[in-house]
């Protein structure tokens, strides 16, 4: 073997080997120390070239006695930019050709050496991205799928889809159980950002999904995380879903139990009580695999060290672009920092991602791929989208009791800006004779869950509802969506409208607009045109808010008129009364064993106050201010907060 590189290099050269003895001899093997690291990059070697030789018909191929297999050695030592393979045909196509004239039986050798090279080099390729040869002949095919899916994706060496998923039995080899309870729960075909987020998560790649409302992006997230978890095991929480919502939080809770049928993963979703439990028993602790929670709940428990999350290994923030805004922003902050596994997976989805709040995402996140379905920020298609002028305030509740009285289709589902105005239109539909009801923050839990529940099973035909219901909440039958108060932001009006029109079937929506809502109009217009509805032509020439008052209304609704059939006049005088009557009991409240209640009360209240303060973000997505914020340990900030 001695000079075989030299051979190599000098090939088709004369050289005067006295002359350039010494310079010859830099090409022999070495020996001592740097001997044993030959020998480890030897037999490492061996193996990979066992791989690619033919088994069984090795050893030398030209007259020279030169090895392929030391060549490859020797080649690969001199591979300075890495592309070993490359250069390792090329060298190889030039020896055999060397040979040219050497007997057909080497041509042959030579010919199966550079196919399998290739194949090799073809699988690995294959392997890296996940692909089954069987699924998609090449590139182009996965292109041409992922075009009739309306599928788009950004970033390096990205997974290809699957087509079934019968699919992920066969390439992923996803477990009988799960399979059983996809079929269990109607799931025959994967939706599109399941298709391609689904193969993205399963090679553990951070990922961000963007697609429409009620598209299925919760089985894009929670099927990798069942599949890689495998079973329960006691090692603390393996898997983290944030949503911004009590609500939402439940609704995966529930879905996750759906899908896990056959396997005892512990899954804990973090409440006051299961806070409570986990605080007084910390063996608990270690007994749960998933962990689901709305940021400041966690926050707090994790501020307690009450909850510890340096296992966990797949982090999804549900409503992504919802956690990453002012108010949840700094917990979700605090969430990532608390989760230190450096193998972590991080995956965000929503329905709308503006791009401020996807650069940020960028940040806590490596080498990402994303995936979009259908067009960024526009609503589901099979939503019917109305705009109607309603003039002024009042013209709303004439509106919503003509549509009462025309007939609509329950289940409804009204939106309106704040919890006064729920109750404010509750109030007045009440005596309208349809079974309503109003679902805000101030309700207890156990009203809303119920809610929730009744509203789902069509017991309740009219829910009247602030933002709390605005995400994620999966209302599959709801037939009509109502604005009645115009949406403070474009995001707000997507996810609005995106409770119905769900998993396919068909929604309607209309939002009401006064006055002092027509300068924002233009946006909704936008998102109505992008999804494909009919959009009279004077709207398509309005003119875009300002930003700065988009911003404002963002953070302070619109001040409206009271929702009430009652006169300005009658209601003046009311108020008056309230008034009066309110001071005179001030006045009897005075004595002594009042003030001392009162203190008594004051002193229960601040017991209270961080549990209070917990109920109030869920519920009121619009943040919180600094005061209101639990104490946590001064970490280091993962995001790029600017
Ligand atoms: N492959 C599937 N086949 C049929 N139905 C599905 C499939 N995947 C999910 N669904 C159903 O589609 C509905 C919407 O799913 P999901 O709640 O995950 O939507 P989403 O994209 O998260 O919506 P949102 O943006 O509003 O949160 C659910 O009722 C779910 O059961």
């Amino acid at each position: 073997m001695e000079g075989d590189l030299f051979s190599i290099i000098s090939r088709g050269a004369k050289f005067d080997k006295r002359r350039f003895g010494k310079d010859i001899a830099l090409f022999k093997p070495q020996s001592s120390s740097t001997q044993n690291y030959d020998y480890e990059v030897e037999k490492q070697e061996k193996k990979d070239n066992d791989d690619i030789k033919p088994r069984g018909k090795r050893k030398r191929i030209t007259q020279d006695s030169i090895d392929i297999d030391s060549s490859i050695r020797l080649l690969q030592e001199i591979d300075f930019f890495q592309n070993s393979r490359q250069a390792l045909k090329s060298v190889l196509i030039g020896l055999c050709d060397d040979n040219d004239n050497k007997d057909h039986e080497k041509d042959k050798k030579k010919t199966k050496i550079q196919t399998d090279l290739k194949a090799k080099e073809e699988q690995k390729q294959e392997s890296k991205i996940g692909a089954s040869v069987n699924s998609f002949k090449n590139q182009e095919e996965v292109q041409t799928f992922r075009k009739k899916h309306r599928i788009r994706v950004y970033g390096t060496d990205i997974p290809y889809p699957f087509r079934s998923f019968q699919d992920l039995v066969t390439q992923y080899e996803i477990k009988p159980y799960l399979q059983k309870n996809l079929q269990n729960a109607g799931y025959s075909l994967p939706t599109p950002i399941q298709i391609q987020c689904i193969p993205v998560s399963l090679h553990e790649r951070d990922l961000m999904g963007l697609a429409p409302t009620g598209s299925g992006k919760t089985l894009a997230y929670l099927l990798p995380i069942l599949h890689d978890l495998k079973g329960p095991e006691k090692m603390g929480y393996r898997a983290l879903i944030i949503s911004p919502t009590r609500e939402l939080a439940q609704q995966i809770y529930r879905e996750i139990k759906k899908l896990s049928i056959g396997k005892k993963f512990k899954i804990c979703m973090l409440t006051k009580a299961s806070a409570a439990t986990i605080a007084q028993t910390p063996q608990l602790r270690q007994k749960f695999d998933i962990l689901i929670s709305t940021p400041l709940r966690l926050v707090h428990a994790i501020s307690k060290e009450n909850i510890e999350l340096k296992n966990v290994r797949h982090l999804v923030l549900d409503e992504a672009d919802k956690l990453l805004e002012l108010g949840f922003l700094e917990q979700t902050d605090e969430i990532i920092n608390a989760c230190s596994n450096p193998r972590i997976v991080k995956s965000l989805y929503s329905a709308t991602l503006p791009s401020g709040v996807e650069s940020l995402a960028n940040t806590i996140m490596k080498d990402p791929i994303r995936v979009v379905v259908g067009v960024k920020n526009a609503a589901t298609e099979t939503i019917k989208q109305k705009l109607l002028f309603v003039g002024q305030e009042e013209g709303k509740l004439i509106a919503i009791r003509q549509l009462i009285q025309q007939g609509f289709k329950p289940p409804v589902l009204i939106f309106v800006q704040s919890i006064e105005r729920a109750k404010e239109l509750f109030h007045e539909l009440i005596y309208d004779g349809i079974s309503v009801d109003v679902i805000h923050s101030e309700r207890t839990k156990a009203q809303r869950d119920s809610i929730v529940l009744n509203f789902m099973q069509g017991k309740i035909w009219v829910l009247i509802a602030t933002e709390l219901m605005a995400r994620g909440m999966d209302f599959k039958g709801v037939n009509l969506v109502v604005n009645y108060d115009f949406p403070q932001s474009v995001q707000s009006y997507i996810h609005r409208i995106g409770r119905t029109g769900r998993a396919g079937r068909n929604g309607e929506a209309v939002t009401y607009f006064t006055k002092d809502d027509a300068p924002f109009l233009k946006s909704v217009v936008n998102v109505m045109k992008e999804s494909g509805c009919e959009v009279p032509d004077w709207m398509l020439t309005l003119k875009p808010p300002p930003q700065n008052s988009k911003k404002q209304v963002r953070q302070k609704p619109i001040d409206r008129h009271k929702i009430s059939t009652v006169s300005k006049y009658d209601l003046e005088k009311i108020k008056r009364k309230r008034e009066i009557i309110e001071a005179s009991k001030k006045r009897k409240a005075t004595t002594a064993s009042d003030i001392q209640s009162t203190e008594k009360n004051k002193r229960n209240k601040s017991k209270n106050n961080n549990s209070t303060n917990i109920k109030d973000q869920e519920d009121n997505s619009y943040g919180t201010s600094d005061a209101e914020k639990p104490k946590t340990k001064n970490v280091k900030s993962k995001l790029d907060i600017k």
